[in-house]
């Protein structure tokens, strides 16, 4: 049980769907909400790799993993209610949670860091985190339909292989596969899959998470992805500094194709920083800036919490819609 917080944003808001918490507001929650975090989470938490602040993870993460665990209780509860009253023998099914965003604005750390935390209370000890850039359409079909410059955009996917697979999810089946995307090759792993199985909680992570329902080629409609949402969660920040951690994250990626044949980055090795820093610039502007702004940011106030991130990824807004 949490104790509740009195403290919520410091000046009297005008009244508003959304509530504003700034850092500082957001980080006295955590005073209130049990699990600090121990040396051996933090241990496990630096193997991951992300080069997370692993304060501003228990001064922002922990509040939020706090906020999600009684959001999926209380569904939890209401499942219940309304099975007993409509007749039914079922069992709750995955709380899934939605995360959106701009290519390279962080949500796969996002994602790592909430379903460690997550994984900490007892009543979802199983977090399950699958990524939709496994639904890409593999690279030999982007080719073929004339798209590998337009990875990322909706009609590179295969949307209706998601929706299935939401589907599957919420319907409460187990073993349920999804598709492998590995950003080294940069293409989709042929023959991979993860498999979900009935987890406490499901996390989808992907630019398109949000997007709405809309009809296929042939008119057919297309439910949208986040139909399948318990909640979603928008991480945004200034496209400027969004360019700057995709060039940092492409310098990265080049470092791991220096041992790696295999790499889609191994084209790039011989490049001088300069160079390097001018393909990326160029990357970003034609493919990922316009599929922000065209696609990903429209669908921000659909989301039910903002994460928005100020330079260094730090935290500075969680902005949380009223359910
Ligand atoms: N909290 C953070 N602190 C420091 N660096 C971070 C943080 N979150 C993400 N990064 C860095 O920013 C870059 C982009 O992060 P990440 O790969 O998680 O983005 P993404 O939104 O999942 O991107 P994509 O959609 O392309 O997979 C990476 O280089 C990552 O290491
Ligand atoms: C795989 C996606 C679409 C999302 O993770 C992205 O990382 C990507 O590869 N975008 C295409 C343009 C680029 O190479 O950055």
């Amino acid at each position: 049980m949490i104790a509740p917080a009195h403290i919520g944003p410091s000046a009297t808001p005008p009244a508003s769907h959304v509530i504003d918490f700034s850092y500082e507001e957001w980080a006295r929650l955590a005073q209130s909400t049990p699990l600090p975090l121990t040396q051996s989470d933090i241990r496990r938490l630096s193997a991951l790799g992300d080069p997370i602040d692993l304060d501003q993870a228990d001064a922002i993460y922990r509040p939020l993993s706090a906020l999600l665990q009684m959001y999926t209780a209380e569904v939890g509860a209401l499942h219940r209610k309304t099975s007993h009253f409509l007749g039914l023998r079922e069992e709750r099914t995955p709380f899934v949670i939605g995360i959106a965003g701009s290519v390279a604005v962080g949500k796969s750390t996002t994602a790592r860091l909430l379903r460690e935390l997550l994984r900490r209370w007892p009543a979802t000890p199983r977090v399950e985190l699958v990524t939709t850039d496994g639904f890409l359409y593999p690279n030999a079909v982007l080719e073929e339909r004339g798209l590998m410059e337009r990875k990322g955009f909706p009609e590179s996917y295969n949307r209706q292989a998601l929706v299935d697979f939401l589907k599957a999810v919420k319907a409460g089946r187990s073993a349920v596969r999804a598709p492998v995307y590995d950003h080294i090759i940069y293409d989709i792993v042929p023959g991979a899959s993860i498999e979900v199985n009935r987890p406490d909680i499901l996390i989808i992570e992907g630019l398109n998470v949000l997007q709405p329902a809309k009809t296929d080629g042939s008119g057919r409609d297309l439910q949208a992805v986040s139909d399948f949402f318990d909640v979603s969660i928008y991480v945004d920040a200034e496209a400027t500094h969004i360019e700057q951690w995709y060039i940092e994250r492409l310098f990265k990626l080049r470092e791991v194709a220096f041992n790696q044949p295999e790499s889609y980055f191994q084209q790039f090795a011989t490049m001088s920083e300069e160079e390097l820093r001018e393909r990326g610039e160029y990357i970003w502007r034609t493919i990922n800036l316009p599929n922000l702004l065209e696609n990903i940011a429209p669908t921000r106030s659909r989301a039910h919490i903002v994460l928005r991130k100020g330079a260094n990824h730090l935290i500075e807004n969680v902005i949380i819609r009223k359910l």
